[in-house]
């Protein structure tokens, strides 16, 4: 789904690369966590995904496509195949729950009455039931990530990038929204996840790629994290068994048009990169 062959980036005016020779290969399906100092380069690693910045040299291929070869004029396509979450959330202030996440399917012209069917369905898949007419600032930080989710998901993106999605959140409500993205993963959608957060990323024991200066030092499956940056005073639990998160959200359905099965959803394809 996402691969990267010997990619190096230097940005201009500085001399260190910010991504030095990486080859990496991100399965579609997949949950990877992108690991790492500040600094050690995985923003730019999220940004190369999205033909948002170019390599110096290598290649990246998304959808096996050499996003080098997209024109300027096909960027958008590619982009809507990939949804992406950042930390600070992103929400339109002036717009309702429901009309943050409708913008993203007007903007590509979706129809009124797929809008009106499809939100709710994406409102209910993150938690947020019975909120849609909530105004960006009347939501926990929590809430408005998960309204932030939902846009990123709403047009069933193959592909959904998180740069440090639960920076700005306490452990409780982190953990809430990793069941989010879990869930969506479960759906079929590949997650590249751009953290500093060993409890999360502990908690979850999914692919952990770590990197370090822009060079990937670690690669491993199922695997821990220790970032070095002392928590204090913080601890999180598991879902319980029943699959609740922490906010007391129980895992709905499939997302709409998803398949609940993850395999059957990567095979087919539909409505993917
Ligand atoms: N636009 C830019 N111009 C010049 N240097 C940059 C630019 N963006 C990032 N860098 C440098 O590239 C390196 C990698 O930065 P990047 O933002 O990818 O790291 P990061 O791991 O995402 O860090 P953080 O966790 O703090 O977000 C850093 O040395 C950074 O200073």
């Amino acid at each position: 789904m996402i691969r990267f062959e010997n990619v190096t980036k230097v940005y201009d005016q500085t001399t260190r690369p910010a991504l030095d020779s990486v080859t990496l290969e991100i399965d579609r399906g997949e949950f990877a966590f992108l690991v790492g100092a500040s600094g050690s380069g995985k923003s730019t690693f999220l940004r190369l995904v999205l033909k948002e910045d170019r390599a110096t040299s290598g290649a990246v291929y998304v959808a096996g496509q050499n996003v080098a070869n997209i024109s300027s004029w096909r960027v958008p396509r590619l982009r809507r195949g990939i949804g992406v979450v950042f930390q600070d959330f992103r929400l339109l202030p002036q717009k309702n729950v429901f009309a943050n996440v409708a913008f993203a399917m007007q903007v590509i012209g979706k129809s009124r009455s797929v809008i009106r069917d499809t939100v709710p369905e994406v409102l209910k898949t993150v938690g947020l039931e019975g909120k849609e007419k909530r105004m960006p600032h009347e939501l926990s930080g929590g809430e408005q990530q998960r309204v932030a989710i939902a846009r990123a998901v709403v047009n069933r993106p193959g592909i959904l990038l998180a740069d440090e999605p639960t920076g700005n959140l306490d452990p409780t409500t982190s953990m809430g929204i990793m069941g989010v993205l879990d869930k969506i993963n479960q759906n079929g959608t590949t997650v590249v996840m751009a953290t500093h957060d060993d409890d999360i990323v502990n908690e979850m024991r999914k692919r952990v790629v770590e990197l370090k200066n822009g060079v990937v030092i670690r690669d491993e499956a199922r695997a821990l994290y220790t970032s070095m940056i002392p928590v204090v005073g913080q601890s999180r639990r598991l879902k319980d068994a029943s699959g609740r998160d922490d906010a007391g959200v129980t895992p709905a359905g499939p997302m709409p048009g998803q398949s609940p099965n993850s395999d059957a959803a990567a095979r087919s394809g539909e409505g993917r990169l």
